[in-house]
């Protein structure tokens, strides 16, 4: 089972998320979150990261000079809000594995998804946020799992939104899904991840 623990930003939560065996880690590149990253904080961090652990770094519609800078930290480039178009961009330009969130909160939301083909190595189901909500993930919110029972997955995929210790083993068994993704469910409060929370999130998605 591959598990990617999100939204880390401290040394001490992020070696939690290693030692529970975490296949990816996320740092987050969005001002406007709670778990903003600056690039000395991120550099320290993406140091500790083992190489057969995956380095996500999580951007909303960046401009070249973010990705540019950031790019050399990461293993991978999960995008919100980004087209197609600027999704394969972004790949060709950078070399690196790129994602694509799709916000889920109806089966017609999973139309975007084919689109992706050719231009991304991943799609990532996440909930919708409102429209005037502050950030388009990272918010703890959860879609119906069951819109994608039948949908024929045109990518590697993975399962976000809502998770947590005590709903993600129940996620996996209904999506069969081979990657899940949390954030805020294994926090205490936004920005701050909990180590006991990641510990029982990882096993029980291992379990
Ligand atoms: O986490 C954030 O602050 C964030 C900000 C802007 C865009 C995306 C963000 N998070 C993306 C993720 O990959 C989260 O892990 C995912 O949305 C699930 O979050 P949660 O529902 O809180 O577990």
């Amino acid at each position: 089972m591959l598990v990617k623990i999100c939204g880390l930003n401290t040394a001490a939560t992020l070696d939690a998320a290693l030692a529970g065996g975490a296949s990816h880690v996320g740092f987050v590149f969005f001002p406007p979150s709670p778990r903003n990253l600056d690039f000395d904080t991120a550099a320290q961090l993406a140091a500790r990261v083992p190489d057969h652990v995956a380095r996500v770094g999580v951007f909303v519609d960046p401009d070249d000079l973010l990705l540019e800078r950031a790019a050399p930290l990461l293993d991978v480039i999960q995008l919100h809000k980004a087209t197609p178009a600027r999704a394969a961009a972004i790949r060709a330009k950078l070399g690196k594995n790129v994602w694509a969130a799709v916000a889920v909160k109806t089966r017609g939301d999973l139309d975007a998804a084919p689109g992706f083909v050719g231009a991304v190595d991943r799609l990532l189901y996440d909930a919708k946020t409102p429209e005037d909500a502050a950030l388009p993930g990272g918010m703890g919110l959860r879609f119906d799992w069951s819109l994608l029972a039948g949908f024929r997955h045109p990518l590697p995929w993975a399962l976000s939104g809502g998770l947590d210790p005590d709903n993600v083993a129940d996620a996996i068994a209904r999506t069969r899904t081979a990657l899940v993704d949390v954030s805020s469910g294994v926090e205490s409060a936004p920005g701050v991840k909990d180590m006991d929370k990641i510990a029982r999130f990882l096993k029980a998605a291992q379990s």
